[in-house]
């Protein structure tokens, strides 16, 4: 798939001179969910904010589907729709009547047929006449979304879309990000959970201080950094590991009681077996045997402290 966002070596410096983005560079291809991960401060809100033009950067370039975020303002953001943060909804509107001024807002023509679509496809057709203070929590979100749809954008940024959410709700969002996608719509949402991006997308950035530390897809990623590891624990604790048992994949454990031994689930040989007859020629006696499988959580923790190192 082509790339439909390309961004070129991305600065953001706020007025008290605070660096937000320091060279951020990634091309967002047509009709992928990217999710951007990171902690809190990391930059996200801000490197959404300045593709939509909301602030300008201070360095470096942005173009949407061939328009330059800055000298082609309007045809770039013409292709964009934002769902941003928070609940920002007229109350006493109707549901109908938001969408179709969202989309007179962006000069389109008034087109009904499309209106329509869009509520049938965010399930708010039965919905369309109601006041927006009628509506729960997930039906404003889901207006949120049908407002940014409105122009029919070809690119969907989500700012935290289901920040402070329910569970099911939360699967709610989950299913509506998919059917977007599976009408053609690109897919850049931001979240805090880990979770979130292992459910739903298909490559995920990993930002932190205004970095992005790297982007990769999502089954790459975890199959190169998603390490298994066994431990083998022993009857009585030792100092250090046997001279016959050194090797880059065995660590002791802190209190000398465990045996830690880390192997690619993938490889044709685990060298499990080795190891276990390893372990009894050297004369230690195991108690229990464990093994666990590093998550995207474990690795994005590790990706960020490596950075804050
Ligand atoms: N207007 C501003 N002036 C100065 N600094 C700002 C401004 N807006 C944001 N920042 C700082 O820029 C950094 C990045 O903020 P941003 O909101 O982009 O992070 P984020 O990754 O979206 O965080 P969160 O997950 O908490 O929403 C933070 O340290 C923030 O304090």
């Amino acid at each position: 798939m082509p790339d439909i966002v390309k961004i070129t070596d991305l600065r953001k410096a706020y007025a008290d001179g605070f660096e937000a983005l320091k060279g951020v560079s990634l091309n967002i291809r047509e009709g992928e969910i990217l999710a951007l991960l990171g902690p809190n401060g990391a930059g996200k809100t801000t490197l959404i904010s300045t593709i939509c033009g909301i602030t300008t950067g201070t360095g470096g370039s942005v173009t949407v589907g061939g328009f330059d975020t800055v000298n082609d303002y309007r045809g770039a953001r013409s292709m964009i729709g934002l769902v941003p943060q928070e609940i920002n909804l007229e109350p006493f509107e109707k549901v109908i009547s938001t969408v179709r001024f969202s989309r007179g807002l962006f000069g389109k023509p008034k087109d009904d047929a499309a209106v329509e679509k869009i509520l049938r496809q965010l399930s708010l057709w039965d919905k369309k006449d109601s006041q927006i203070r009628a509506l729960s929590g997930g039906m404003k979100r889901r207006v949120l979304i049908a407002k940014a749809l409105a122009h029919e954008p070809r690119v969907l940024f989500l700012d935290e879309p289901t920040a402070g959410v329910d569970v099911e709700l939360r699967r709610d969002m989950w299913n509506i990000v998919a059917d977007l996608k599976a009408s053609g719509v690109t897919i850049i949402l931001t979240t805090h959970y880990i979770e979130e991006a292992e459910a739903i997308a298909d490559r995920i950035g990993v930002i932190a201080h205004g970095e992005l530390l790297l982007v990769e897809d999502k089954d790459t990623l975890m199959s190169r950094m998603g390490k298994k590891q066994l431990v083998v624990q022993l009857t009585q604790p030792i100092d250090a590991i046997p001279d016959s048992l050194v090797s880059d994949a065995l660590t002791l454990s802190d209190d000398g009681h465990a045996l830690i031994y880390s192997y690619d689930t993938r490889a044709e040989r685990t060298g499990i077996t080795k190891l276990l007859s390893d372990v009894a020629a050297a004369g230690l006696v195991l108690s229990d045997l464990e093994t666990s499988q590093s998550s995207l959580e474990d690795i994005f923790v590790d990706l960020v402290k490596e950075d804050a190192a």
